[in-house]
């Protein structure tokens, strides 16, 4: 087992009140901006600061095989992991796109990919990184997905990602074929769910594909009923590349960067980076909401309202790309806006000067 570093609080009673000040003498009506106050109010905590400010922004995108995906429970072939990788690294996935758009540096962290990759995408300054833990996680209908070691590395090696990173934001996108069944098995388990309400069509199963995987997973919960723990349900129910993204949450929350969530797949690893370290949620901005329906669930046990619901269901971290201009207008507005002291505009008029 892991020891984690200690997650700090963002709460500090005065800040908040310094930050509530500015937002609320800023020139509008009070809380007119809506959810943009609440966002940078929150950016002004995680940071310290009543100017918070994003700093090179990263995401890692972590990728890796699944054994129990031979059983069917995608509607894709597990080659495409490896192919979309080589799509990642020559630019033309969605989420290159809207990094490129939003001048967000993007790398891919090969966690556990079957296929391994010419040596000269890991050489210079690469854009994947190599921390394959081993060639996919084995079949969780047989054993653990992962042995405690194996997911202790992935842990440890997500913890070194976040370590290697600069800017003060990251986001975790993933790819993995099966991934929706890893993170679909840890919701029912660590949320105590009944796993038809965890699961979904993923890449695109028809009702048949989705009857079977609700029948694989549930055999795979009654193979491990004992992983109860945090850990041992992510070792015997998890993937690599999950892990590795629990690892890199807690290092770099521990380390007060914001963490920007995409959907399903990145909140489950957030939902297990909170019981493996509590507090890592502080620092969670949640992007979107996910059409995979287990993220509806997973919502509600974060306590979490994601900002956008654009009807996305890839992960990769394509909804929070889409959602990090919005923190972008937090910190412009906090930092950049007239307060009506500054501006000589009239605040609104109090009771006693209407009579
Ligand atoms: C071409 C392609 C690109 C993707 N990009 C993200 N995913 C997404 O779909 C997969 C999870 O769904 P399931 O559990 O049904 O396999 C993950 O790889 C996820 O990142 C993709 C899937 C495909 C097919
Ligand atoms: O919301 C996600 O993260 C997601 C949904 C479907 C497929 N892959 C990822």
């Amino acid at each position: 087992m892991n020891t984690f570093p200690t997650i700090s609080s963002i709460e500090n009673n005065d800040l908040r009140q310094q930050l509530q000040q500015i937002i609320g003498l800023k020139t509008k009506p009070l809380g007119a901006l809506g959810r943009l106050e609440s966002l940078g109010l929150q950016l002004g905590l995680i940071q310290g600061t009543t100017t918070p400010h994003i700093d090179q922004p990263q995401i890692r995108v972590f990728a890796a095989d699944h054994g129990l995906a031979q059983h069917g429970t995608s509607a894709f072939p597990s080659a495409v992991t490896a192919q979309m990788v080589l799509n990642f690294l020559h630019g033309g996935a969605a989420i290159n796109v809207l990094a490129r758009q939003h001048n967000i540096e993007l790398k891919v962290v090969d966690a556990g990919v079957a296929t391994d990759f010419d040596s000269s995408y890991f050489k210079g300054n690469p854009q994947l990184l190599d921390y394959k833990v081993r060639h996919g996680s084995r079949d969780a209908l047989n054993e653990p997905a992962m042995t405690d070691e194996e997911c202790t590395l992935a842990l440890n090696n997500g913890m070194k990602v976040a370590q290697e990173l600069t800017g003060n934001l990251l986001i975790v996108g993933e790819m993995g074929i099966g991934n929706t069944s890893a993170a679909s098995l840890l919701l029912a388990r660590l949320g105590d769910l009944p796993i038809a309400e965890c699961i979904g069509r993923g890449t695109g199963l028809d009702d048949a594909g989705l009857q079977h995987k609700e029948q694989v997973l549930t055999q795979v919960l009654e193979r491990h009923s004992a992983a109860t723990t945090p850990f041992a349900a992510l070792a015997a129910l998890g993937g690599l590349e999950i892990a590795t993204m629990v690892g890199a949450l807690i290092q770099a929350a521990s380390d007060k960067l914001i963490l920007l969530i995409d959907g399903f797949i990145a909140s489950i690893a957030l939902l297990v980076a909170e019981h493996l370290a509590p507090g890592v949620k502080q620092y969670a901005i949640f992007a979107h909401h996910s059409v995979e329906p287990g993220h509806t669930h997973l919502l509600q046990l974060l306590d979490a309202e994601p900002l956008l619901d654009m009807q996305m269901r890839l992960g990769e971290g394509s909804g929070a790309a889409l959602a990090y201009p919005l923190l972008q207008s937090a910190c412009a507005i906090i930092n950049e806006m007239a307060s009506f002291n500054d501006a000589g505009v009239s605040e609104k008029s109090s009771s006693e000067n209407n009579n």
